[in-house]
């Protein structure tokens, strides 16, 4: 099945509970023309294998990552393999009646050092996060290493945002795993406090409606601790340009052969 309207090249028509949603690859010039002048940015920060990538998709696609790769292993028996550079998405959400542009960034995992304290973490991370006004922090509670890697990665975030408040969120992915479940609910509750942030327990594969309240309550945790407008502005006037996406077109060129696999296993079977 097509997602809504037929998608030129470069841009995905997805609709939501709460509204169309236009989701285009950020380009390297601003859209003034199209976008609202709320934006909220939001970068996806997590250990490897957590379902960073896979929580984005659903929430942009409503689908399942993993259907898209049976899917295309169906059809090709060569399952594409997201590579760990960063992607970029803009969609406008409609939040309280008003339109905001949210941009969010995908990024590669981040690990613990050997000292289980300091952070192993690409220079275009830090970029992302320096970029970001709000933080998705992910691990799976199928894996507590991936759970110890948050607090280290907070404070990371942290060292670059040193002051003022830092909108957070704090996701337990993998919720529909229980009988591997090493990660307490409690736990994910108790770190999510200590960092000031909320926690959500979620299944990217399973449940579309919980990944989706948790961005937006990331959204409206940005606008209320943030404000409106450019989050460039409200750091005291510091530019950083926004990360860029060298590999855009091929994250394109894979999503459209995904989306058309898609239609035509659906129409086949
Ligand atoms: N059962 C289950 N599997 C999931 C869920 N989310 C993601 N996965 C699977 O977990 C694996 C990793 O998902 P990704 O989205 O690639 O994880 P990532 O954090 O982006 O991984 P890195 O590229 O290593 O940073 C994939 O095989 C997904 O299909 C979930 O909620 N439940």
């Amino acid at each position: 099945m097509r997602l809504t309207g037929d998608p030129a090249p470069g841009t995905m028509n997805s609709s939501s509970g709460s509204g169309n949603f236009l989701l285009v690859p950020i380009p390297e010039y601003p859209l003034l023309d199209c976008l609202p002048n709320k934006t909220v940015k939001i970068v996806v920060l997590g250990a490897s294998n957590v379902g960073k990538t896979a929580l984005i998709v659903r929430f942009l696609t409503k689908r399942f990552i993993g259907d898209y790769e049976a899917n295309t292993v169906l059809r090709s028996r060569k399952p594409p393999t997201i590579d760990s550079s960063i992607h970029s998405f803009i969609l406008k959400v409609t939040l309280d009646g008003e339109e905001v542009s949210l941009q969010i960034q995908d990024t590669p995992c981040v690990a613990l050092q050997d000292d289980a304290e300091g952070l192993y973490c690409q220079e275009q991370i830090n970029r992302s996060i320096y970029w970001a006004d709000g933080y998705v922090l992910v691990f799976s509670i199928t894996d507590h290493n991936s759970y110890r890697t948050i607090q280290p990665l907070y404070q990371h975030v942290r060292r670059i945002h040193p002051s003022g408040n830092i909108p957070v969120i704090l996701v337990g992915n993998k919720s529909d795993l229980l009988r591997a479940r090493q990660v307490s609910a409690d736990e994910g509750e108790t770190l999510a406090a200590s960092l000031g942030g909320v926690y959500f327990e979620a299944s990217a594969r399973e449940n579309h409606e919980g990944v989706h309240s948790t961005f937006l309550h990331l959204c409206q945790e940005v606008i209320r601790v943030l404000g409106g407008g450019n989050g460039e502005k409200r750091r005291g006037g510091l530019h950083l340009a926004r990360p860029k996406s060298p590999n855009m077109q091929e994250l394109k060129r894979r999503f459209r052969q995904v989306l058309s696999s898609k239609v035509k296993s659906s129409t086949t079977l």
